[in-house]
């Protein structure tokens, strides 16, 4: 069975977030990922995960002003030095918190702003950005996100963040398959999943429509968690989902040791 990790950003948000460490290790978990780390102190972060026994196996690199509507700074033409220093920063937590792979947002194509000058300012901040990575060992993780959750998000098939990945040739430049957005934008997860195994740096789960827990909707998880081990998979499975109700009750479709 896969490794799982809770997605403290999502789940157990009955609550508050610093609170949510103890919740996913007394549910069990002994991995944990979150979208923004950036508002709590690195090293109340650091305690949280050592008091409660879990790694931190991803979190994002900072998405610019999200309230704004933001969602990324890595594609937007002249936002590179602010970019730069989104990387410094999230390289900062990252090695405090002992985190393996973070994650780095694309962004909004800019209304005025061609798709194509988006993607030449995404290659090349994402080459940067997994340089600087790679030499404290960490992975970069690019994620095609579905139109209908982000419209005009730049990167939203798989088999487009797989040609990135090999066009930029860095060992550990990876391609983040979240079988939501996947679902949504191509189907097709089992060979997609086979097929790119190699290049895929992590794995994040919910229902589809609903986006809920994996135990409801469109995709058959089962079979996907069998191929995961059939495929000898090592990496983790985030649980990205909005539970249904508490948390803890909606639990019932992981398996007993996460
Ligand atoms: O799928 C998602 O929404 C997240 O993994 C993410 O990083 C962007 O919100
Ligand atoms: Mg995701």
């Amino acid at each position: 069975m896969p490794k799982f990790a809770a997605n403290l950003t999502m789940m157990f948000n009955e609550v508050p977030f610093l609170q949510r460490f103890a919740a996913a290790a007394k549910a069990g978990f002994t991995a944990v990922e979150f979208l923004f780390p950036y508002e709590s102190d690195v090293q109340q972060l650091a305690r949280c995960l050592s008091e409660n026994h879990l790694q931190n196996v991803l979190f994002n690199l900072p998405p610019g002003d999200w309230l704004a509507g933001e969602r990324g700074l890595a594609a937007l033409p002249g936002r590179e030095e602010e970019f730069k220093a989104s990387v410094a920063l999230a390289l900062e937590y990252a090695r405090v918190l002992g985190t393996p792979r973070l994650h780095v947002m694309a962004g909004i194509v800019p209304d005025g702003i061609s798709r194509p000058h988006c993607l030449e300012t995404y290659c090349k901040n994402i080459d940067y950005a997994a340089k600087e990575l790679g030499q404290y060992g960490i992975d970069l993780m690019i994620e095609p996100i579905n139109p209908r959750d982000m419209p005009g998000y730049l990167l939203n098939s798989q088999a487009e963040a797989h040609a990135i990945r090999k066009m930029l040739g860095r060992d550990n430049l990876k391609v983040q398959m979240d079988f939501y957005h996947a679902q949504i934008v191509e189907g097709d997860l089992s060979t997609s999943l086979t097929n790119n195994l190699d290049g895929i740096g992590h794995i994040q789960i919910a229902s589809v429509p609903a986006r809920n827990e994996p135990d409801d909707g469109e995709i058959n998880y089962p079979y996907l968690f069998a191929l995961l081990d059939k495929l000898g998979y090592q990496g983790w499975v985030g649980c990205e989902y909005r539970p249904r109700g508490k948390t803890e009750d909606g639990l019932g479709w992981l398996p007993k040791s996460v």
